[in-house]
């Protein structure tokens, strides 16, 4: 391991996880930097849960070894981690106020008072929950019950803050402020964390670096723009961004061409040794496909639905093979249902998947 190395904060060297027989985290290696804001994101029982769980040492590692600031922490209880998690469920004690549940993990590890009066002081300022210091959780909102869970974590200065779905209990306005709360806390304190959600828009906007997890494998790893511009597989490129990337069917033409539904796209992309008509995706995302004059797009489609959102309109189309295909229009003039379109589209735009969905370039 990497022993002393500074710079990394939490290290995952082959970390796997079996419940029984079942396998549910399949050998993860993961680096991640002092200071950088993670986030671990992917659909219902791929493993976030499960993988973050490990990190904070509230479930046992099958296999693998766990790292934290230099210190092999695979076999140490969560107190011993220099760890603070998050929970969905806040995790308050009702019976105390907001003070005492902020000063109970410093009480119990013999804090002194004065010390604890400090930091109970500085988190709740930075929190902004400073009035509400002698109220139940009972008596507060969602968003002010998850400020104090995040306010337990502050005052125990950890050298990583662990989120487990944070705001899912929250209503959509209150998500948004939190969401930004936790990224000026995270801009403010400069620790580690690692966060799980399956909200594509909490990991694009908290994220250094996204961690795209399927059944408990990690499909791509990297900033928001690389997931989003440069995905590694179909998966990555369906799960992140909304509405999703359209994956069409379609054939390797040669010489740059991809032949879908009739029509002809220049991909910008020419493979090697891909035989001519082998089957291909290609990835289009709906705000990349304009809607061109006359025909003189490459592809024809027509609109069977429209939504009208101001700013924007979403076209729902079908091309002349039944394959459906969203367009973002982005122009005063609406289009309506019924319309057939013409589409172009840049190569550079293009993105272009093999038969097993990996990436071509
Ligand atoms: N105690 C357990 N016993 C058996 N299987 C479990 C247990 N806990 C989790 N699993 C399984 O492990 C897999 C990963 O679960 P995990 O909770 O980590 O997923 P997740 O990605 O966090 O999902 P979600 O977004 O729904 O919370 C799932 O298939 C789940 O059914």
């Amino acid at each position: 391991m990497t022993n002393g190395m500074g710079n990394k904060s939490v290290v995952l060297q082959d970390v796997r996880k079996s419940y029984g027989n079942l396998q549910v985290v399949h050998g993860i290696d993961l680096t991640v930097e002092e200071g950088e804001f993670v986030v671990f994101v992917g659909p219902s029982g791929c493993g976030k849960s499960t993988l973050l769980r490990m990190i904070a040492g509230l479930e046992d590692v099958t296999d693998g070894e766990i790292e934290i600031k230099g210190r092999l922490v695979t076999d140490l209880d969560p107190s011993e981690r220099g760890i603070a998690m998050v929970f969905q469920s806040y995790a308050l004690y009702p019976h105390m106020s907001v003070r005492e549940n902020l000063a109970f993990g410093l009480k119990m590890a013999r804090t002194n008072a004065a010390e604890i009066e400090t930091r109970v002081k500085a988190a709740s300022a930075i929190l902004k929950i400073d009035r509400l210091l002698d109220r139940r959780p009972g008596q507060l909102s969602g968003g002010q019950r998850q400020r104090v869970a995040i306010g337990r974590a502050i005052v125990r200065k950890p050298d990583v803050f662990l989120f487990d779905e944070p705001l899912s209990n929250l209503d959509a306005e209150l998500r948004v402020s939190m969401r930004i709360e936790i990224a000026r806390l995270h801009r403010e304190l400069g620790n580690t964390m690692i966060y799980v959600t399956h909200d594509q828009t909490e990991a694009m906007t908290l994220a250094d670096k996204i961690v795209v997890l399927r059944d408990g494998r990690v499909e791509q790893a990297g900033t928001p723009r690389e997931i989003y511009e440069d995905p590694a597989n179909t998966f990555v490129a369906g799960f992140i961004g909304s509405p999703r990337m359209n994956l069409l069917n379609a054939r390797w033409g040669g010489r740059g061409l991809v032949e879908v539904a009739g029509g002809r796209v220049e991909s910008g992309v020419s493979p090697a040794d891909r035989p001519a008509a082998a089957a291909v995706t290609l990835g289009l995302r709906p705000e990349h496909l304009t809607v061109a004059s006359g025909r003189s797009g490459s592809l024809t489609a027509r609109v069977d639905f429209s939504e009208y959102l101001g700013g924007t309109q979403y076209l729902y189309c079908q091309l002349g093979d039944g394959q459906s295909l969203t367009v973002e229009h982005r122009s005063p003039t609406s289009i309506p249902a019924g319309e057939q379109v013409s589409l172009q589209v840049e190569p550079s735009n293009c993105r272009l998947f093999d038969e097993g969905g990996n990436r071509l370039r």
